[in-house]
């Protein structure tokens, strides 16, 4: 379902109401370069919801699942998925090596089959929610950086086209895996919205100076009261800041 475009914002529609995401979709269609659509949605309307958004909007659509489990379950969910064509779609890192070669494997073979394009696959690897002292009580000790370089080295070692990580991490990861690996950043803030449940944020600006590929957002733009607005003046300051257009 479409491929990425020059512009890198992804509006995540986090909702289980299929008449607003797609009202959403349609109503930021000139706005967005793409839309996220992740568990919320996907576990209350499945294929059907996720085909109805895209048809309302025509925009590149991130499948933002997060797989994590064994490498042949992970295969599967992915094989699953596939005549959805997503541009972007994600599993977790940390389900480890072979898990991401099996999920890349298996989209690439599936999507030959089907004759679609493959996703550009990604890993997440620390959700933007947590900060070092939340991933130190999972047992993971030190700077999160250091365990989100770990988990993206792997993500590049098992073949995988990119990376979610917080626009934090964004200039280490470029350095230590290239230009061309896709660096997605949630956890992303204008100045003027709140953080709610996010921990490790950078405004639109910070996240394109620190190397981020796409800018995923949500509630600053779904939450907003007129969520065109919203969208128009993070795009407008992007633009400023580097010519989009
Ligand atoms: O590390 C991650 C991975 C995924 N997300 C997803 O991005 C959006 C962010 O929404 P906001 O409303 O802008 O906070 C949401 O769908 C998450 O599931 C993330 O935030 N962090």
């Amino acid at each position: 379902m479409g491929r990425p475009t020059a512009n890198p914002l992804f509006v995540a529609l986090d909702t289980t109401d299929v008449g607003e995401a797609t009202a959403l979709a349609a109503n930021l269609h000139d706005d967005v370069g793409g839309v996220k659509l992740g568990l919320e949605f996907f576990a209350r309307h499945g294929h059907k919801g996720v085909r109805e958004v895209f048809r309302a909007g025509g925009l590149p659509l991130f499948l933002d699942l997060k797989f994590h489990d064994i490498p042949n379950t992970v295969a599967g969910a992915v094989r699953a998925v596939m005549p959805l064509a997503p541009a972007l779609l994600n599993v977790h890192a940390a389900g480890g090596q072979a898990m991401m070669a099996a999920a890349r494997d298996s989209a690439q073979t599936e999507a030959a089959r089907l004759g679609v394009a493959p996703p550009r696959l990604l890993a997440v690897t620390v959700p933007t929610s947590l900060d070092a002292e939340d991933l130190a009580a999972t047992g993971v000790a030190g700077p999160v950086s250091d365990q989100v370089r770990r988990l993206a080295a792997l993500a590049h070692a098992a073949g995988l086209d990119g990376v979610v990580c917080s626009a934090l991490e964004a200039p280490l990861l470029r350095a230590d895996l290239g230009p061309d690996f896709l660096l997605v950043t949630p956890g992303v803030r204008p100045t003027w919205a709140s953080a709610d449940d996010q921990k490790r944020v950078a405004t639109p600006r910070e996240a394109l100076e620190a190397g981020a590929d796409v800018l995923v957002i949500g509630r600053p733009i779904t939450g907003a009261s007129d969520p065109h607005r919203a969208a128009r003046r993070i795009l407008d300051d992007l633009i400023a800041e580097r010519n989009l257009a």
